[in-house]
């Protein structure tokens, strides 16, 4: 029992004295405790021997400044203890990171810093009590998930949009119809994530539609790779190729995408490569009344309907609209499923959206039916039995920059023997995954070789004329600027408008699809200097020419960072990113970056000479703001 003895707050000699008198019982318990004992006492002295030097410098640093006492809890909390108070949150009165730098010290929390300062706990527990008792000196260690094989061994792709190149030739299992068009849009190179997934998707799609005797269920696909990267192009080319033998018009591939905005740009990308073919692409986002949609999807016919589209791209609301609604929708002969922004999707499952599809795709008509002998069962252990009879295969895609490693969250999506294309190094299983896996596991994403990550230190009041200087002063002729609501985007839009100089747009849900559409075609063509956005343009969307993303509200998520920034940078082209911080943002912010692995964050500070010329103008801008909101305030209560 002795050497379960947990002296926890009692000294050296105490916990020596207690097991002396334990250890008389019994010889042999006596000498094997004492030998524990004296190498126990050896650690001590060791330790306090390089503590020595470092106590005396804490306590000297101490002296000069007010001495910080861990809050307690009622009835609970030591130092250290599990109960001991969290580290206190930075407040807006500038006592955060730069108030006391004890707190910065990389692994140590608040508490443990000033654990560590405190005289008496400089001479602490003994080492080996340490083992049980001693919870305060270092962070509960993190659990470590255990990752299934296919996500802990990706298959690699490169990252290097501009080096690492495939020539259109090298793949010759592309049509040559589709390479024609490819080098008609100025490609002659395949980016490194198409170079792996689209002869990874043709070989699959090659042994034809039917699976069973004979044949095989091809796996299901995720790919992870930065913004920008050509994703998008990784499917559509052999989704077009895998359709094109086809006899009779049916649904066979259906892409999903989180906003409409994004819908539209993927079916026009859909559209270019299916435009010397016979196959079909219908839209159904919700920007057309549901009956206008509806006639692009099926035809009545005397005896049932004809299907008008081989290819559906769709936001999953309207979608799941019309496998409700749509009389003669059918997804009964479903080959590919994409889910674009995967991760962001998965999130929006609560809409029941995949189950809807899959229960369609996978829907039996009675024995009776034209289609009965091809009709298909859900994947399951393959028996003699199972594989009796030829069946469609439903192959899912699944495509993001941030693609979570979270098995769980993944599990929804009933992925079959998936298959992980990723731009990260495999980490054998169990490398450094975080448990936090929202935000990622193993805390690293993959950015765009070309973007350069800047932060602007600045407060509250000066955040419109350090977008202001940006624009101004530093010549950026397109300049996308986040916010973090649509009001924010709405006053700093009213702002920018009322000081002048700029041309400037704002675009969130405040406005309708054909609104938003159009000035995203202003943004493009470069009318538009300056387009001030929530969240709704974070993702996917591809505006070439971007030169720089600010962040004027500071994301609060890892992955929205990711994608915000990502819209500059794209396509092996250079871009830069600057984040407005305020002080009390500042140390959270950067630490969420770093653990992300964001490359060199470079601090750009905008001394106020820079800004002081602006000023009159800006005060005035102000003025007509506060006017222009007033107005607007009376108008919405009329
Ligand atoms: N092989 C290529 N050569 C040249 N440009 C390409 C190539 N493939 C794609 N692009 C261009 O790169 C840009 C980005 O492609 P895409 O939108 O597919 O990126 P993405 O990886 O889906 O990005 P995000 O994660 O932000 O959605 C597009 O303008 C596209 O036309």
């Amino acid at each position: 029992m002795a050497l379960f003895h947990v002296a926890r707050y009692a000294g050296p000699e105490a916990a020596g004295a207690e097991a002396e008198a334990e250890a008389g019982k019994d010889g042999r318990a006596r000498a094997l405790l004492e030998r524990l004992q004296s190498q126990a006492r050896e650690r001590q002295r060791q330790r306090q021997r390089q503590q020595e030097p470092e106590a005396a410098a804490q306590t000297e640093g101490a002296a000069g400044r007010r001495r910080r006492r861990p809050r307690r809890r009622k009835g609970v909390g030591v130092p250290g203890s599990p109960h001991a108070p969290r580290r206190k949150r930075p407040r807006g009165d500038g006592e955060d990171a730069g108030a006391d730098g004890s707190e910065e010290a990389p692994g140590k929390s608040g508490v443990d810093a000033e654990a560590a300062g405190s005289p008496d706990e400089a001479s602490g527990p003994p080492a080996h009590a340490l083992l049980l008792g001693g919870f305060g000196k270092s962070r509960a260690p993190k659990v470590q998930p255990f990752l299934p094989a296919w996500l802990a061994e990706p298959s690699c792709v490169k990252r290097n949009v501009t080096e690492d190149l495939v020539p259109i030739e090298d793949i010759p299992e592309v049509h040559p119809d589709l390479r024609k068009q490819l080098r008609a849009h100025g490609i002659s190179s395949y980016f490194p994530v198409q170079a792996a997934v689209i002869p990874a998707l043709l070989e699959s799609a090659a042994n034809g539609f039917l699976v069973g005797r004979g044949g095989y269920q091809p796996r299901d696909l995720c790919v992870s790779a930065p913004t920008g990267s050509g994703k998008t192009l990784a499917f559509v080319l052999p989704v077009v190729q895998a359709l094109l033998p086809r006899a009779v018009c049916q649904v066979r591939a259906l892409v999903v995408l989180p906003t409409k905005e994004l819908a539209q740009q993927v079916s026009k990308v859909f559209n270019i490569y299916t435009e010397a073919t016979p196959l079909r692409v219908a839209l159904v986002t919700g920007q057309k009344a549901l009956a206008r949609e509806q006639e692009g999807l099926v035809q009545k016919t005397a005896d049932g309907f004809r299907c008008l589209a081989d290819i559906v791209v769709a936001t999953p609301g309207r979608l799941v609209d019309h496998i409700d609604q749509t009389l003669g929708f059918s997804l009964q002969h479903l080959r590919f499923l994409v889910i674009d922004e995967a991760d962001r999707m998965i999130d929006s499952m609560h809409q029941s959206w995949l189950p809807r599809v899959v229960a369609a795709a996978f829907h039996r008509e009675g024995a009776g039916g034209p289609c009965a002998l091809l009709q298909r069962r859900q994947p399951q252990a393959v028996t003699a039995a199972s594989t009796c009879w030829p069946q469609m295969p439903l192959q899912k895609l699944l495509f993001s920059a941030t693609l979570t490693q979270n098995p769980e969250k993944l599990q929804q999506l009933g992925l079959y023997q998936p298959r992980l294309f990723s731009t990260r190094p495999a980490r054998g299983g169990h490398g450094d995954p975080d448990v936090d896996v929202d935000v990622d596991p193993g805390g690293k994403y993959s950015f765009p070789a070309g973007l350069s990550h800047h932060y602007v230190p600045c407060g509250l009041r000066s955040k419109p004329l350090v977008v202001l200087h940006l624009l101004l002063h530093m010549g950026f002729s397109r300049v996308l600027c986040f916010t973090n609501s649509r009001e924010t985007s709405h006053r700093l839009f009213l702002l920018v408008q009322a000081f002048g100089g700029v041309t400037v747009a704002e675009f969130s849900s405040r406005y309708g699809p054909s609104w938003r559409k159009a000035i995203l075609k202003q943004f493009e063509q470069g009318k538009i200097q300056l387009l001030i956005s929530t969240d709704a343009t974070a993702r996917g969307i591809d505006v070439p020419g971007v030169q720089l993303v600010v962040n004027y509200d500071a994301p609060q998520y890892l992955r929205t960072y990711v994608h915000r920034v990502g819209r500059t940078a794209r396509a092996g082209k250079t871009g830069q990113a600057f984040t407005l911080l305020l002080k009390v943002q500042e140390r959270r912010f950067l630490r969420m970056l770093a653990e992300a692995g964001v490359p060199e964050l470079q601090r750009h500070d905008t001394p106020s000479e820079l800004l002081q010329p602006l000023v009159p103008r800006y005060e005035e801008a102000l003025s007509q703001l506060e006017r222009a909101v007033q107005e607007e305030q009376r108008r919405k209560a009329a």
